[in-house]
């Protein structure tokens, strides 16, 4: 579903991807993790389209993307949300994700209108459709984010760090809502520190560090292997 292709990109003497391959299928659940600056939001951005590649290829369903914005990217399918949420603070919940549905999802009148409730309803949002976004806590902030990007309607949906700075509870809320929505086949790849929510839900973990993969397989095997225990965790043993 998803190619990436011997990818490099660096800002200046950084190196974000380093000849960089990756391949994620239908419906797949991948983990993203890997120590700060290790490149794991840039690879979001050469996927959405928000960065462009100094070499390399990306492919979306058999097709070059590489050279596709954001939006035709989004329009393929490739929905994703930002570590710092970025809603439309003055309009509301409802306008915001509605704005999504037609935007992204190319959607029109009562079909947006349909999916933008159902997403709601998915977030666990319904009761604060007409409240304005910029008057919401983090929590509903973050359910508002991912609410978003599910109504551009993907097929592969990239989460960035959606359970950061939340308490265990508010933690379990979001992942049951990404456990439904991929009930219908969305593939996920997500960045998360907070790695239990990760390995609740995802089947395969990979782990980058300067813009390398040095783990990639079952979490509980990426998690303890030498490699990543090194460069994630900082401890080369069983500490
Ligand atoms: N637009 C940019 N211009 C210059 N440097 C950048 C840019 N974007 C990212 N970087 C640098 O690239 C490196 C990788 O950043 P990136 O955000 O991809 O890492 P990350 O793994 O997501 O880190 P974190 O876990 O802290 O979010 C960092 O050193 C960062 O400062």
């Amino acid at each position: 579903m998803l190619e990436l292709e011997r990818i490099t990109k660096r800002f200046g003497r950084v190196v974000v991807a380093d000849d960089l391959s990756l391949q994620v299928g239908p419906g797949d659940a991948v983990g993203v993790v890997g120590p700060n600056g290790a490149g794991k939001t840039s690879l979001f951005g050469l996927v959405s389209g928000d960065l462009s590649p100094d070499s390399g290829e990306v492919r979306f369903l058999g097709r070059s993307v590489t050279r596709l914005d954001t939006a035709g990217r989004c329009r393929l399918g490739i929905g994703r949300t930002y570590q710092v949420p970025r809603p439309f603070p003055e309009l509301t919940v409802l306008e915001n994700v509605l704005v999504a549905a037609q935007q992204g999802a190319g959607e029109r009148g009562r079909a947006a209108v349909a999916t933008a409730r159902a997403v709601l309803d998915l977030a666990g949002l319904a009761p604060l459709a007409a409240r304005r976004a910029g008057q919401l806590g983090l929590l509903q902030r973050k359910r508002l984010e991912l609410a978003r990007a599910l109504a551009t309607r993907p097929t592969l949906l990239l989460l960035d760090e959606v359970a950061g700075g939340l308490t265990d509870p508010e933690v379990a809320e979001l992942v049951e809502i990404v456990r439904t929505a991929r009930a219908d086949g969305l593939a996920v790849l997500w960045i998360e520190h907070v790695v239990r929510a990760l390995t609740s839900t995802v089947e395969r973990l990979i782990c980058l560090a300067g813009g390398r993969l040095v783990g990639d397989g079952r979490p509980e095997d990426v998690l303890a292997s030498r490699a990543v225990r090194e460069v994630f965790l900082g401890t080369p043993g069983g500490a």
